[in-house]
């Protein structure tokens, strides 16, 4: 049983909670388990949370909001505490070893949370004392035109490859593509395409907006369905049952997105070949559905994927292909079991259809399993292992067997593989190389309660048209939308508590234009496909690097260029440091003053 929780909060946890966790396990030998906020995005995730395995736990470590979920399931066993001392343990931290002093530990053992703390911790507000900076920083600013407004669209740089029919694809998907716009495949496309058509098992990795969606749709399109290879009879085409490919992505808007991008390759004659099974829509209709259109492909979440399969509605046992969309995210607590189910049931029936050509297969008849993400923490290198043949990891210049990647990355770039942390769950890759290169990042300093003000003057300053604000907490983003509709400034929050036809609507009036700040939470961070975003602001400040680039990525997508402001406080510039270092990026410091976007020229320390 939980004896008591440690609470934290963000942006901290993410930086540490992996070293209180170790800490304490080793020295007291007690069993911890670890809560993240941003896996409670849902209703259902919600249900989840028992799964995570507090009855065996004797500590939680987590940050307030995911722990005030927690409570609603545990009132009884949970005894809420937080330690004010923790900034003490920060910088202590940098400074030397970790210990139990240093985390206030032993003092303040006992302490039931004040009545003050209990309030502030109620309104999801921080309860940590910041360290008081002792020394004065003089910045000093220049104006600096970063030109959102009128982007270059591509960088030609990106396409290696030169057209689409190279990559040994079928002369009606490539027509198809061109039909659609797509000419020139990007790196990762022409690295991908290629060895998937080889009967690969593959895990992509590449940058977020670098076009890792088509590079696993297009040689799975060009295996099945109607504008494959050995073409079908339309006799054939109807008669079809079998579900060939499934698709998981971790949200529904992902999930929706995918969908769209295979119905435009399809076609208007085929684009009933896929189904959604997303959360959040009609079961029923979804079933009806897959009864009615028979589909090909299946996209959509874990949750719904999973449920439709025990009810015996989806049967995938002899599909070909198993892609798992944003990975490292699925591989969360709250989607353990769904994919278990979906790992041990897609494409493993004895007897399923032989992969492509590679005969060598053919005693083993089984699915091919993609997995992508931009971020490839470790964990998924171990997953792949255990779920896939033979896997190669797939970037966007190279392609390297799986088994020759180490926990600090593969060969070629173990000298350069940056760790974001102690455990297993470390980004294995380059942290850079989850960002598109063409970012610019800043930071600015406020206090909060001029946060949304200084949202307002950064979109005016740098004249960006379409935004996304990225805030941890829902009511926060309620109260931002408020203040800059107050403004007249467009804007509408998109979180979880939306209805499906909600998010969607808000979704819509986005990408449409007439929303000209969209201000949301951890939901729209992974896979979100808005390439006339220009803009990305971090309101608040992610938990870790992995959700910094990913947030990032929401802009400069496929070559174009993008900016990232992070609005903080002044003690969480501690903070952005610490991103800029993990990531390997600069970030500057960045003033908005008379409409004028300025960044600051050097920092000169003061005693
Ligand atoms: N070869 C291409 N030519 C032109 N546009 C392309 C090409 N490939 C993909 N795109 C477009 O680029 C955009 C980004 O692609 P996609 O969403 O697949 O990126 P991603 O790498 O999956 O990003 P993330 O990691 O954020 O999910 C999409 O709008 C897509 O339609």
């Amino acid at each position: 049983m939980v004896e008591f929780i440690y609470v934290l909060t963000a942006p901290f946890v993410g930086f540490i909670e992996k070293d209180i966790l170790a800490f304490l396990e080793i020295l007291l030998s007690w069993r911890a388990c670890y809560a993240q906020r941003t896996y409670y995005l849902t209703k259902s995730d919600q249900e989840m949370i028992p799964a995570i395995g507090l009855a065996r736990s004797r500590i939680l470590v987590g940050d307030n909001v995911s722990l005030r979920m927690l409570s609603q399931f545990q009132t009884t066993a949970l005894f809420h505490r937080s330690f004010p001392n923790f900034c003490n343990f920060t910088r202590d931290h940098e400074a030397g070893p970790l210990t139990i002093a240093s985390l206030g530990f032993q003092s303040e053992t006992g302490t039931m949370t004040s009545g003050n703390e209990k309030n502030r911790m109620k309104e999801g507000i921080s309860t940590m004392e910041f360290p008081k900076s002792k020394k004065k920083k003089v910045i000093s600013y220049k104006e600096k035109s970063i030109g959102t407004k009128n982007n270059p669209d591509f960088q030609s740089a990106l396409f290696a490859a030169k057209s689409f029919s190279e990559l040994g694809l079928p002369p009606l998907l490539v027509e198809r593509l061109e039909k659609e716009g797509f000419e020139v495949p990007t790196d990762v496309q022409a690295a991908a395409v290629p060895t998937i058509l080889k009967d690969h098992d593959v895990v992509i990795q590449s940058y977020t907006g670098s076009g890792k969606t088509l590079a696993y749709l297009l040689p799975i399109l060009a295996e099945i369905g109607p504008l494959k290879n050995d073409l079908l009879t339309s006799d054939e085409l109807k008669n079809k049952t079998d579900i060939e490919a499934v698709i998981v992505a971790p949200s529904r808007e992902l999930g929706m997105q995918i969908v769209r991008e295979v119905e435009k390759l399809l076609g208007p004659l085929y684009k009933k070949m896929v189904q959604q099974l997303v959360g959040g829509a009609n079961r029923s209709r979804q079933e009806e559905a897959l009864k009615k259109n028979k589909p090909v492909i299946v996209v959509g979440t874990p949750g719904r994927i999973a449920e439709i399969s025990a009810a015996g509605k989806l049967q995938t046992h002899s599909c070909r292909y198993l892609v798992l969309d944003e990975v490292d995210q699925l591989l969360g607590f709250n989607f353990r079991e769904d994919m278990h189910r979906i790992l041990e049931h897609v494409g493993r029936r004895s007897g399923a259809g032989q992969r492509g050509s590679d005969k060598s297969r053919g005693t083993h008849p089984e699915r091919q399993t993609i997995m992508v993400s931009a971020t490839v923490p470790f964990s998924v290198i171990r997953a792949a292992r255990s779920w896939a043949r033979d896997p190669f990891l797939v970037q966007a210049k190279s392609v390297t067997p799986l088994e020759s990647v180490s926990p600090s990355g593969p060969p070629n770039l173990s000298g350069t593989a940056s760790s974001l942390g102690s455990s297993s769950n470390f980004q294995t890759l380059p942290a850079d190389q989850s960002l598109p290169p063409n970012l610019n990042h800043y930071f600015h300093v406020t206090r909060i309660q001029h946060k949304v003000d200084a949202l307002r003057r950064c979109v005016h300053a740098l004249e960006a048209r379409s935004v996304i604000a990225f805030m941890n907490h829902t009511k926060q983003l309620k109260d931002a939308v408020h203040k800059l509709e107050a403004r007249s400034m467009k804007a509408a929050e998109l979180h979880g508590d939306l209805s499906k036809l909600a998010r969607s609507t808000i979704l819509k009036k986005f990408r449409d234009g007439e929303v000209r700040v969209l201000i949301t939470n951890e939901l729209s961070a992974r896979g979100l496909d808005i390439p006339e975003c220009d803009l990305v602001v971090n309101l608040e400040l992610p938990t870790d690097s992995v959700h910094y680039a990913h947030r990032a990525g929401r802009t400069g997508r496929l070559g174009r260029k993008g900016t990232v402001v992070s609005i903080c406080e002044e003690p969480e510039v501690f903070v952005v440091k610490k991103l800029q270092k993990q990531l390997g990026i600069p970030i500057q410091g960045c003033e908005f003053t008379e409409g004028k976007f300025m960044v600051s020229e050097e920092e000169k320390v003061v005693k």
